[in-house]
């Protein structure tokens, strides 16, 4: 079985004089989140789609779910750990409390605010996880990295070739991650900025999917008036 973990349980302290955290904010009339969750409705072969929520939001995006008709058939909530892997962790004992631990089940993480993703990206992931075990959606950069001690000075330049971006889905075989998340403990998952990591120390190849630029994450004013752009039609 193919599930979907769409993380939410961020604060979006990075957007200015907003009232409420940037995933329930609407670009074109429609809340991000929401967006988020129509893009992976359209996957039939995923059987779930668990939303993972800060508790303080959690009635918030009950209700926005019930006002933007997305079916609790198929779309449920989960309350949100104290980071994104807090968050992934429990959509997994979710999943696995209600199905049980499988073979081959798979796991589509996500982030809420990447509401543009595309169908092709989320087949590709199911794809590669289904036979490389772990996967995620990289982009490479077209800027020059550095690495800095300071913020002041560079203390490395990067080779450029060799280095890509992050996005999201991160996706895995539900029973390997599983298995890594017990043997590294909640510390070790609390320093991890992202779920692949977690694989990672565990010893497994992360195989690369080919992310898209649209599908950029809405963090600042700036990605916001971006995102509002892109969804008028
Ligand atoms: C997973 C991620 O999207 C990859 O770039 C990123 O690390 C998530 O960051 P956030 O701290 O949850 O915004």
């Amino acid at each position: 079985m193919i599930f979907a973990g769409i993380v939410a349980g961020g604060s979006g302290t990075r957007i200015k004089n907003a009232d409420k955290p940037k995933q329930f904010i609407e670009i074109g009339g429609v809340p991000v989140l929401i967006r988020t969750v129509r893009a992976f409705e359209e996957i039939g072969e995923i059987e779930r789609i668990y939303i993972g929520i800060n508790p303080t939001w959690y009635d918030y995006a009950d209700k926005l779910l019930e006002e933007f008709d997305v079916s609790t058939k198929r779309v449920r909530l989960v309350t949100g750990g104290q980071d994104r892997n807090g968050t992934v962790l429990n959509i997994l004992r979710e999943i696995t409390g209600i199905f049980g631990t499988n073979k081959g089940d798979i796991l589509v993480t996500h982030d809420a605010v990447r509401p543009f993703i595309s169908e092709r990206i989320i087949r590709d992931n199911i794809e590669c996880a289904q036979k490389n075990i772990a996967c995620g959606t990289y982009i490479p950069s077209d800027d020059t990295i550095i690495r800095t001690t300071d913020s002041l000075t560079v203390s490395e330049n990067l080779k450029r070739s060799e280095l890509m971006r992050a996005q999201t889905p991160q996706t895995f075989e539900i029973s390997a991650l599983c298995e890594c998340i017990d043997k590294l403990g909640q510390e070790k998952l609390s320093q991890l900025t992202d779920t692949c990591g977690i694989m990672t120390e565990c010893g497994y190849p992360i195989h690369i999917v080919q992310g898209e630029p649209m599908n950029f994450k809405i963090t600042t004013d700036h990605d916001l008036m971006i995102a509002g752009l892109m969804a008028c039609d």
